[in-house]
Parts: C-alpha cells; sequence; structure tokens
C-alpha cells in the first residue's frame, strides 16, 4: 500500500494511497506515482490464477501449468524419411527383389540381404534393412520368373542410416517439451497432441467485466444523437482487448453519473465472481466522477493518478470477495479514464499486463524495440507521454535496417484515430521541447509485428555463400 502524501486536514481519514473527506472533488488529493510504480503495484497486488484441466482443442493461447514431458521416443521406431526401397546398404548397386511392402502403419517386417522391400515415408524401417534409396535412385525392372517385383539401385545409399530417421531422433523419450510457463501457440498445441496430452494443466485467465460510466453515453445502435449524448466505445473496445487476450467478459452495460446505480454494478459484478473490473469514465476530480469514492467505500485504492499522458487518473483498487464465487478472493478494479483513447492506452500498459500475470505469464509486461521517428514530436513537459505510432520496417542502403514510426496524428485523448493501426506506444520523456525527426526511441509493442504495414522495398534477400 502506497503513502498518502497529501496532509490530512482534521475529519478527514485516511484511505489507501490518499487521505480523504467524503466527497468526489477530493480525488485531486491522490499522489501522482510513476507508470513504473503503477505498474509494479498492480503485479504485487495480484497473484497467477490456479491451475486448471482443458482440453486440446482449447487450449490456445493459455500458459502451461505444469512441465510436459515425452514418455515415448519420436519416432518411435526408425523411420524411412523417403517413398523408396527399404536396403542393407552394404548390398549396394545392382537388381534385386522387392521381398515386401514396408507401409506407414504397419509393423516392421524382416529384410533379407541381397533383397529390398517397398517403404513409404514415416513407415517403420524393417529390421536387417538399414538405410533407405529413394525412388528416383532406382528403377523398376520386369517381373521376375515367379512373377516377384523387381528394381534396379542405380545411386546406392550412402551407408548405414541414410535416409532414415533414428528412433527418437525428434523427441528422446523422457524430454522435456514444453516447460511451465510456456505459452500455448499452434505448434505446441502440435506438440501436446504428438505427446498424447488430449488435456493439459494451464492457468485460467480472469473473468473480466466491463462497465461503462456517464449520464452522456448510449448505446452504439442509436442512430439520432440526443442533446450532449456520444456513443459508448469504450465498453466495447475494452471488452474486444480483454478477449483478445483470452479472457471472457461479463458486459455491465453501462452506469449513470449516480453513486447508487455505479454501487448496484459493482455488486453485480461481485456476485457474478468475476476477478477484473474495468470501469470506464468518472475517475477524474469533477464533482460527478464517482469512481474512486465508492472504491474508497468498498475496498482499498492503491493509486488514483498516474504521471503519464494519456491517462493520468488511472485508479488501482482492490475490494475484498471472499464471498463471492471468485477464485481469487479479491476483485481487482481498474477505474480507467472516460477517453477512450486513455482508456485502451492504460488497458495496454496496465491492466494487460495485469491479465497476463493472473494468467501465469513469467513476463507479463508489454515488450520493448527501439525505432527511429519520422517526424518531430512535440513533448509534453509534465508528463511521459505514450505516442501513437505505427511501426514498420525501414531498410536504409546496404545495412539490414531498422523499425521506423510513423505518428498516427493528433493525440488528444478523446480522438481515438490516434489508436487505428497502431501497433506501439513510444515511450516519450516529459520535456521541453520537440523531439527531432530521427530519433531513436524505445517503443511497446501493442500488436503483433506480423501485421505491421508491408514493408516497401524490402526484397527477400538471399545471401552470397
Ligand atoms: N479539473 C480536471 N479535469 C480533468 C482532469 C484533471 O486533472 N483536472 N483530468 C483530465 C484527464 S487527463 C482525463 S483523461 C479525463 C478523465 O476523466 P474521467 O475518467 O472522469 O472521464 P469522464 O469525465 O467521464 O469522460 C471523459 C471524456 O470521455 C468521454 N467518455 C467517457 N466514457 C466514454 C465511453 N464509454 N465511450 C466514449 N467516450 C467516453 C466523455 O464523454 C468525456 O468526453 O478527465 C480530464 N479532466
Ligand atoms: O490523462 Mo488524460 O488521459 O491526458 O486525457
Amino acid at each position: 500500500m502506497l503513502r498518502a502524501a497529501a496532509a490530512a486536514d482534521a475529519g478527514d481519514r485516511r484511505v489507501g494511497d490518499r487521505v480523504v473527506g467524503m466527497s468526489a472533488t477530493t480525488a485531486n488529493m491522490y499522489r501522482m506515482v510513476s507508470i513504473a510504480e503503477a505498474q509494479e503495484t498492480v503485479l504485487k497486488a495480484i497473484s497467477p490464477l490456479p491451475v486448471m484441466s482443458i482440453g486440446l482443442m482449447d487450449a490456445m493461447g493459455y500458459i502451461l501449468g505444469k512441465n510436459v514431458i515425452a514418455r515415448e521416443p519420436l519416432p518411435p521406431f526408425p523411420a524411412s524419411i523417403k517413398d523408396g526401397y527399404a536396403v542393407v546398404s552394404s548390398d549396394g548397386i545392382g537388381d534385386y527383389d522387392v521381398a515386401f511392402e514396408a507401409l506407414a502403419g504397419t509393423a516392421a517386417g524382416h529384410l533379407k540381404a541381397g533383397t529390398v522391400a517397398y517403404i513409404t515415408t514415416g513407415a517403420p524401417l524393417p529390421h536387417g534393412a538399414d538405410a533407405v534409396v529413394q525412388i528416383e535412385n532406382t528403377e523398376k525392372l520386369p517381373p521376375g520368373p515367379e512373377g516377384q517385383q523387381r528394381v534396379r539401385i542405380v545411386k546406392p545409399a550412402k551407408g548405414p542410416r541414410d535416409d532414415v530417421r533414428a528412433l527418437g531422433s525428434d523427441i528422446a523419450a523422457g524430454e522435456v517439451v514444453l516447460a511451465a510457463g510456456s505459452l500455448i501457440g499452434a505448434a505446441e498445441i502440435g506438440l501436446l497432441a504428438t505427446v498424447g496430452r488430449a488435456t493439459v494443466k494451464v492457468r485460467r485467465k480472469a473473468l473480466v467485466a466491463v462497465l461503462s460510466t456517464g449520464d452522456e453515453l448510449v448505446e452504439p445502435d442509436q442512430d439520432a444523437l440526443g442533446p450532449g449524448q456520444i456513443r459508448d466505445a469504450n465498453r466495447f473496445m475494452l471488452a474486444a482487448a480483454a478477449r483478445s487476450a483470452g479472457c471472457n467478459v461479463v458486459d455491465l452495460g453501462i452506469a449513470r453519473d449516480d453513486p447508487a446505480q455505479v454501487e448496484a454494478k459493482f455488486q453485480e459484478a461481485l456476485s457474478t465472481g468475476v476477478e477484473v473490473l474495468l470501469t470506464s469514465g468518472g475517475v477524474s476530480v469533477g464533482d460527478r466522477d464517482f469512481i474512486k469514492p465508492i472504491l474508497e467505500r468498498q475496498g482499498t485504492v492503491h493509486f488514483g493518478k498516474v504521471r503519464m499522458k494519456p491517462g493520468k487518473p488511472l485508479t488501482f483498487a482492490t475490494i475484498n470477495a471472499t464471498a463471492s464465487r471468485s477464485s481469487s478472493g479479491q476483485l481487482v478494479v481498474f477505474g480507467l479514464p472516460g477517453n477512450p483513447v486513455s482508456s485502451i492506452v492504460t488497458f495496454n500498459l496496465v491492466v494487460l499486463p495485469a491479465l497476463r500475470a493472473m494468467a501465469g505469464w513469467p513476463e507479463p509486461r508489454l515488450r520493448r524495440v527501439h525505432a527511429r521517428t519520422q517526424t518531430d514530436i512535440k513533448l509534453d513537459p509534465e508528463r511521459p507521454e505514450y505516442h501513437r505510432v505505427s511501426l514498420h520496417w525501414h531498410r536504409t542502403g546496404e545495412s539490414a535496417g531498422e523499425l521506423a514510426a510513423a505518428s498516427t496524428g493528433g493525440q488528444i485523448s478523446s480522438r481515438l484515430l490516434s489508436m487505428r493501426s497502431a501497433n506501439a506506444l513510444l515511450e516519450l520523456p516529459a520535456a521541453q521541447g520537440v523531439l527531432p525527426a530521427g530519433s531513436i526511441v524505445s517503443a511497446l509493442l501493442i500488436d503483433d509485428l506480423g501485421s505491421m504495414p508491408v514493408p516497401e522495398g524490402i526484397p527477400m534477400i538471399v545471401p552470397a555463400l
């Protein structure tokens, strides 16, 4: 828990990180913490969720809860790498009777020296054979006097083991094929299937609820806006962001700027057993910003102001939920700012690492890269700014190239277009002046670089050998 910086007036009480009277207007008394401190506070307050069993078809995107060890070797028998003929390599070139067919999915037969067996890719090498000659290095001969198949080996096997996968050469028996803490992707699912894990132990992911607050908000399907109304963007955006982190989402709808309505929604979150509640709006310092005072009454507010742009009023609290169905024993609440860009940027910087940590990621933070800016960027003198950019690969001259950062334009926190196609947040320091184009800055990835804009003028390189 953090230290309250503001001095208490007589009659005020200390709650979590702040000294409060009871009105919402005291919300500006929170100590402004750094983003690093905010992230650390959140990660300290949460723990990985319990391990559960899941079917292989549904395991994508989970973190493995236990090491997975191969019980048998792969291949489980010496196997042919080619369609061709199983041979005794020392027999060499010559004409041979085809003694039998060794097909994939059948048991290995026995081959006598001086004969060959027709073999398919993946079939067990017959006992007695030690190599395979691919079909291209053979010629089919007319059948022998008793009608038996015959073949000419034109180019012999290079020696024993030629075109044979040795027993256990892909996976050794007893090998750890996946370590606890691994993120399960498509290849990992293939490995799990290979080693016979039809169900796997993975970390559960948080059940997340989303709630928008504000008298001005209407549903997106409202065609004509009334006076002062805007459509609710955050609830849908945050639900999608939580889902793309693999979480199931409960939609709590919109609460009006009325403490009773907001509190009723919090109760609904608790009784549904959600582990994480994302609210947006109502966390600033106005008389109608009720989120902080409600959180103070219901639980512990760990911070309520962060030195960052956008996202300054970001609020983080925990509410005891031992009486609810939540398996973590607490409801973790992120009070995200109402401005849409502030809410999605704070989601990426603070909520996403928390969801990942709950899901068991050993390193839940966003990945950092370095990039070169393409335009001048004005800095904020007071708050470090997370400038939205689209990163793409840029090649200059003969060099391998580097990531170039194209700004998404106007960065005001209401302009959601600044997040469109953004795949990274530049980490700009709080400073006077302008960061000149061509500067190298660090950037946090908020999207997969595999979907970055198609780089222009980057041909496939064939290395000169
Ligand atoms: N006196 C001060 N006022 C403000 C400060 C401050 O330090 N002192 N901070 C500003 C900053 S920075 C931010 S960010 C905002 C955050 O305010 P709230 O979290 O209380 O959000 P609201 O006031 O409810 O809304 C802000 C803005 O966003 C729109 N909004 C809200 N919810 C949604 C939604 N679900 N979908 C789309 N748009 C939404 C809302 O209509 C407002 O325009 O406070 C500043 N004020
Ligand atoms: O912190 Mo606010 O998010 O700048 O608009």
